[in-house]
């Protein structure tokens, strides 16, 4: 049996599936009534479709004997998150043929890795990647023989794009498989350090290299609770992946184990129309997930994602219900950012399984909301066991380490990690659960700056000495994309101690490894689009203060005219997405060219 889910949330769900009802009728309306009958397919197509295959599994195929899944993979070797998927193709063809199915690459995504390209041109394609990753998402789909799919992707925009692409598919039934995070290296807070010594000139390139390379050391998902992990967390938290299998490690045998178990699960799930994706992406399982962000602390990126992802289900949310959601949610987990330790450590405390046994006693997730696996959450979440033979479980623990993950009757804070920002200079999100307390309000003249790169040069020159709210502008999605703009992190730190007090404020994102110092970032309406940062002017006084959520400058911006727009890049493949900068809408509508009405 499950608590009652708190009153609040029971409303906010409600109003959600007021709101969206045309909408999320229209999305179920949409979807064909289950996947066809391959018997009813042209001889050729299916011909084409098994070419591959002897001419004993052509016939399982083509006759529609067993069910036939699609894998949808977002492999390659430059995201160390990425790299173990080189052979899941494999392992699950094999799995799958024990229990008498057949599989099949349907197509790959592209991929990239926000660490390699963190502060440099290719950044400035981050976000757009999400729905070329959703679009290739449907392309490989567009196959169009299978009974159900597995979808390969972790990182950042990789995950929410193969949802929202799967979305389109909501027909079938669908089963994430990650592949863990890499094994601790030197410790977040450790490279943090060095990283802040190096932009003071204290570090040598040499010194600075050699941390980071033990920070990143092998194949795996980054350590610490970045965007990446934030992702498993809460697909974690919507059953479209194991609930409490994210923070295995690739090589354990609990990870060999999930493999099978996730083969297993999406099989079964062919059979029972119940667990096609359209429906088991409802406003629950969104909810859940929304939940599972806040009660953690993560990503802001996904204040973003998460909108597309719902929008794509035909759900219509807003950062005033991420608001709501937060307000009654406690933050539960203290990891780096948020922390010192990291997602392993995290995992060994109780990990996802963990967090979510306490959400669900504590009225906050929905633990009656269904799973792939065709049982409830509730009655699904465990802890996977090291057997290297067979797939076994345990119940979870509300925790392990308080120092990490608490139960929800004894919160870190009372409320959650992401909190709404808002004012005379637009909305915007302040992810507060790595700022603290002291740092949570900061009034002071700002300095306007066009790019992260002014910045540096700023701090460079020493000019950076007083209280300062650093504002920069034209980096919304209209702008240049939206890039993460975390090459500031070290340098703001730097202030920051020095006992300065400093703030950012921008249209543009910061990384999910983003924290310490107070940011009211995703600013809306843009400058790009006339927002009012885009009036703001060197000295004028601004207000960030996370603890009201305010967002606010006493400086008049009626009279002033907009800053001009700078030159729009177009080398390294930016001039090609001028088209999608033109009409992708709002950061707090998705950041999308999906849904145009
Ligand atoms: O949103 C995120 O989680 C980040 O974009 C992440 O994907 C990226 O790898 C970081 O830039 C690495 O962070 P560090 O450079 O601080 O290690």
């Amino acid at each position: 049996m499950t608590t009652t889910l708190h009153s609040t949330l029971l409303a906010l769900r409600e109003q959600i599936e007021q709101r969206s009802k045309a909408s999320r009728t229209a999305y179920l309306n949409s979807l064909p009534q289950g996947p066809q009958n391959r018997t009813a397919v042209g001889c050729a197509n299916l011909a084409h479709t098994t070419a591959i295959y002897p001419s004993s599994t052509k016939r399982v195929i083509s006759l529609h004997k067993s069910p036939h899944i699609g894998i949808v993979t977002a492999y390659n070797d430059m995201l160390s998150a990425h790299q173990p998927f080189v052979d899941y193709p494999e392992k699950i063809a094999l799995h799958a043929r024990a229990l008498g199915a057949t599989t099949q690459v349907a197509g790959g995504t592209p991929a990239m890795c926000d660490g390699v390209t963190q502060g440099r041109e290719g950044m400035e394609l981050s976000l757009f990647s999400r729905d070329v990753i959703a679009l290739s998402a449907c392309v490989g789909l567009s196959h169009d023989v299978f009974d159900g799919a597995i979808l390969l992707g972790v990182c950042d925009k990789i995950a929410p794009g193969l949802l929202i692409g799967a979305l389109g598919f909501g027909h079938l039934p669908f089963v994430f498989i990650p592949a863990g995070p890499m094994e601790t290296g030197l410790s977040n807070s450790e490279k943090a350090k060095t990283r802040q010594l190096a932009a003071q000139g204290k570090a040598t390139r040499e010194v600075l290299l050699q941390s980071e390379e033990k920070a990143y050391h092998s194949a795996g998902t980054c350590t610490f609770y970045g965007t990446a992990n934030s992702n498993q967390l809460m697909l974690d938290f919507m059953g479209l992946q194991f609930p409490g299998g994210a923070f295995n490690l690739p090589t354990s045998p609990q990870r060999q184990a999930l493999i099978a178990e996730s083969v297993r699960a999406i099989e079964s799930a062919t059979r029972n129309p119940a667990l096609r994706l359209g429906t088991l992406v409802d406003s629950r399982c969104l909810m859940n997930a929304l939940v599972g962000l806040m009660a953690s602390g993560g990503s802001t990126n996904h204040t973003i994602h998460w909108i597309s992802v719902a929008r794509a289900a035909g759900y219509l949310i807003n950062w005033s219900d991420l608001e709501v959601i937060s307000s009654v949610t406690p933050l539960l987990t203290r990891v780096y950012p948020n922390g010192s330790e990291d997602v392993n450590a995290f995992h060994a405390a109780g990990g996802t399984a963990g967090l979510l046994a306490t959400l669900i006693n504590g009225g906050l997730v929905d633990g009656e909301a269904p799973t792939l696996w065709g049982t409830s959450l509730a009655d699904t979440v465990a802890e996977v066991l090291p057997n290297a033979e067979t797939f076994s479980t345990r119940k979870p623990e509300a925790t392990r380490n308080r120092e990490i993950l608490r139960p929800h009757d004894d919160p870190f804070e009372l409320d959650g990690g992401i909190r709404l920002m808002q004012g005379n200079l637009g909305r915007g999100v302040c992810k507060v659960s790595a700022v603290k307390h002291e740092h949570r309000l900061v009034e002071a003249p700002c300095r306007v700056f066009t790019d992260q790169q002014q910045v540096i040069d700023a701090f460079d020159r020493g000019e950076l000495t007083q209280p300062v709210v650093v504002v920069v502008a034209h980096q919304g999605p209209r702008a240049n994309g939206m890039p993460e703009l975390h090459k500031l992190t070290p340098l703001l730190g730097v202030l920051q101690d020095q006992g300065l007090p400093v703030a950012l404020v921008t249209d543009g994102r910061m990384s999910g490894a983003s924290g310490k110092v107070l940011s009211a970032i995703h600013i809306c309406p843009e400058a790009k689009a006339g927002g009012p940062i885009s009036r703001l002017r060197d000295g004028d006084m601004v207000r960030v203060d996370a603890d009201e959520g305010l967002l606010h400058t006493t400086a008049n911006l009626d009279e002033r005219e907009p800053m001009p727009t700078p030159p729009q890049a177009v080398s390294h493949g930016r001039g090609y997405f001028q088209v999608w900068r033109n009409t992708v809408s709002s950061a707090e509508e998705g950041a999308s060219n999906l849904f145009a009405e």
